[in-house]
C-alpha cells in the first residue's frame, strides 16, 4: 500500500461510430479523474455534483479492481476514491468504461502488477463484455478490437484529425436497454454487407477520407437501424447536418448521444446551427485524444 495516495485520469470514448458495432473506439477529451486513498472501509463518491452512484462493494470501480485482484489472488484492502468527471452518464460517452479501466488501474497499481495496456484492455472488455470503449479509455486514440473471453486483440491507432459535435439529450440510456432492442441475429448476406461497409469505414479513415466514412456511417446494419426507436432523431440531424458540412453522423455507442463528426476548427459555426435546430439537444464540441487511462503525476493532480 506504499503507492498511495495516487490519482488517475481516464478518457471517456466514443464507439461503434456507425458499424464498427463492438469493435471501434475513440478516446474523446471527457475524463474521470480519481483521488485513491487508504480508509478503513471502502468509499466511492464524487468530490461535487454527487449522483447517485454505489459507494461501495456494488459500484463498478470496486468490482473491476476486486477481479483484477482476486485473477493475481492479491487481496483488495478498503480505499477511499474520490472522483471528479466531466463524462455524462449513460450517454453513450464511455463512462462505464472509464469507470471499469480506472478499476483495473486501481488494482495495477496497488498491486504493483505492471499489466501491459493489452492485458489491462482485456481485463477491462471481459468485465464490460464488449471492448471498444475499454480499449479506448486504455490506449487513448481511435482502437479497432476483437474481444473474445480468451484475448482481447486491438489495433490502436492515433487519434484522428477531426472533431466532434456531440449531441447530448437530457435523458439517459443505459446500454443494458440500447441492446435489449437489437436482434438475436442476421440473415448471412446482412452480415457479409455489415462487415463490408465496417472494413470501408476503418479504410476510409486511415486515409483520412470522412466523406467516405460518413457515408459508410449511413449505412450500418448491425445496431442504428434498430436503435432508431430509441433515438428517432438520428436520420433527421444526419440528413440536415450534412447540408452543414458535417462529414458524418452515428449513434454515440450504444446513444442517446448523437455525434457529428466535422472538419477542424467548424465546431462552433456547426453547433450553433444545430443547437438552433435542435434547442433541445446540449451541444459539446470534443476532440479525439491520444492518451489513455494515466496515472498523474504530484505537479498534474488537479484536487
Ligand atoms: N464513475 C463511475 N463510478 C461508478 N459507476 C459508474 C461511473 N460512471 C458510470 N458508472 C455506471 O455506469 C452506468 C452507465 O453505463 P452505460 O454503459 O449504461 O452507459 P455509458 O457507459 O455512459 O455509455 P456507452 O456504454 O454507450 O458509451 C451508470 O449508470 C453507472 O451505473
Ligand atoms: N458497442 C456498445 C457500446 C456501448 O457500451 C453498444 O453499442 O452497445
Amino acid at each position: 500500500m506504499n503507492q498511495l495516495p495516487f490519482q488517475i485520469r481516464v478518457p471517456g470514448s466514443t464507439s461503434n461510430l456507425g458499424p464498427g458495432f463492438d469493435s471501434i473506439g475513440l478516446a474523446v477529451n471527457r475524463y474521470l479523474y480519481l483521488n485513491v486513498e487508504a480508509a478503513d472501509s471502502w468509499h466511492i463518491a464524487f468530490d461535487q455534483n454527487p449522483v447517485n452512484l454505489p459507494e461501495a462493494e456494488e459500484n463498478i470501480i470496486y468490482q473491476a479492481a476486486q477481479m483484477v485482484s482476486e485473477k493475481y489472488n492479491k487481496k483488495l484492502l478498503p480505499l477511499s476514491v474520490t472522483m471528479q468527471s466531466d463524462i455524462p452518464l449513460a450517454r453513450g460517452l464511455g463512462s462505464s468504461a472509464a469507470a471499469i479501466v480506472a478499476g483495473v488501474e486501481i488494482a495495477n497499481i496497488i498491486h504493483e502488477l505492471q499489466l501491459s495496456k493489452q492485458e489491462k484492455a482485456h481485463l477491462a472488455s471481459c468485465f464490460e463484455g464488449h471492448p471498444d470503449n475499454a480499449t479506448a479509455s486504455v490506449y487513448g486514440g481511435l482502437t479497432v478490437s476483437l474481444h473474445t473471453e480468451q484475448k482481447t486483440e486491438t489495433v490502436a491507432l492515433p487519434a484522428p484529425d477531426i472533431d466532434l459535435i456531440a449531441m447530448i439529450p437530457s435523458a439517459e440510456l443505459k446500454t443494458k436497454d440500447s441492446r435489449n432492442v437489437l436482434p438475436e441475429s442476421l440473415s448471412y448476406s446482412e452480415a457479409i454487407k455489415g462487415s463490408a461497409v465496417g472494413n470501408v469505414l476503418v479504410a476510409a479513415i486511415l486515409q483520412n477520407n470522412w466523406e467516405l466514412a460518413g457515408k459508410m456511417m449511413d449505412q450500418d446494419v448491425f445496431h442504428q437501424p434498430y436503435r432508431e426507436s430509441l433515438v428517432p432523431d438520428l436520420p433527421t440531424i444526419a440528413a440536415l447536418a450534412r447540408d452543414f458540412g458535417v462529414l458524418g453522423t452515428a449513434l454515440s455507442g450504444a446513444g442517446p448521444t448523437i455525434n457529428c463528426f466535422i472538419p477542424k476548427g467548424k465546431g462552433e459555426y456547426i453547433a450553433s446551427i444545430l443547437k438552433t435546430a435542435f434547442p433541445e439537444y446540449h451541444c459539446e464540441i470534443l476532440s479525439p485524444v491520444n492518451h489513455g487511462v494515466w496515472r498523474l503525476a504530484e505537479e498534474e493532480k488537479t484536487f
